[in-house]
């Protein structure tokens, strides 16, 4: 059987063939209409504790490229913002587009940006990623949108020690609704914390992202873009916004 992807034949149209939760209610991403977002004074400030050195290894994993953390402990965690309790970074990972117009899989009004970060965090109350991943209240994902500058200063990281704070714009204002995976099995276990203000990154910089491939060492090359699922329903739930 072919696996999902994102072509026409395997792509997000295709997904409730083996995923029927992707017609669920509380499915991800959505479009963010601030104005009809709610501020809600008593969301707390962000905290992301990250320590650069439980980054473990970079990997392709056929749909994106994922950073994976140790998380034996709590030396990298999320706190606060909408959640309560200790969650654990998991791994980060990005959607992004064939073109700068899209690649974002949250959109605001209808606006796409380039790209989409999603740093993946674990509810602690639960024994392992896996587990916390098929409770309602078990992941928390941080996403970060990308735009293109022009006049950016492009860094090369290795990715031991990659801090992943460096990925986080400088406010932390956020919209925040419950919501689901964006890639099968699209388990509706999210608390999404979108950030209102997205990060700078070069031309160059979204060039690697295009130049990796869905494809494997002797097929034909086919690269890895459009690796983003269109905004869904919005099904009743309200969004609420950590800032005025
Ligand atoms: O664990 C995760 C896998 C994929 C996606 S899109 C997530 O948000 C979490
Ligand atoms: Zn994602």
């Amino acid at each position: 059987t072919m696996s999902w992807g994102y072509a026409a034949d395997n792509g997000p149209d295709k997904w409730a063939d083996n995923f029927p939760v992707a017609n669920g209610p509380r499915q991800s991403p959505i479009d963010i209409v601030p104005a009809e977002a709610s501020y809600d004074s008593g969301l707390k400030p962000l905290c992301l504790k990250y320590d650069p050195s439980t980054s473990l290894d970079i990997l392709n994993n056929g749909h994106s490229f994922q950073v994976t953390y140790v998380d034996d402990s709590d030396s990298s965690t999320l706190t606060d913002g909408p959640i309560s309790g200790v969650y654990r970074l998991k791994q980060f990972h990005f959607h992004w587009g064939s073109c700068d117009d899209q690649g974002s899989e949250h959109t605001v009004e209808g606006t796409k940006y380039p790209a989409e970060l999603h740093l993946v965090h674990w509810n602690t109350k639960y024994p392992s990623f896996a587990e916390a991943a098929s409770q309602p209240d078990g992941l928390a994902v941080v996403g970060v949108f990308l735009k293109v500058n022009i006049a950016d200063w492009g860094k090369q990281t290795s990715f031991a020690n990659f801090d992943p704070a460096t990925l986080l714009p400088g406010c932390l204002d956020y919209w925040t609704y419950d919501g689901s995976l964006t890639t099968p099995p699209l388990l509706e276990s999210v608390t999404w914390i979108v950030c209102k203000e997205p990060i700078s990154v070069s031309p160059g910089q979204m060039a690697k992202f295009r130049g990796l491939l869905f494809s494997c060492e002797g097929e034909a090359e086919c690269c890895m873009v459009d690796n983003y699922r269109p905004p869904q329903p919005l099904k009743g739930r309200s969004v609420r916004a950590s800032f005025q």
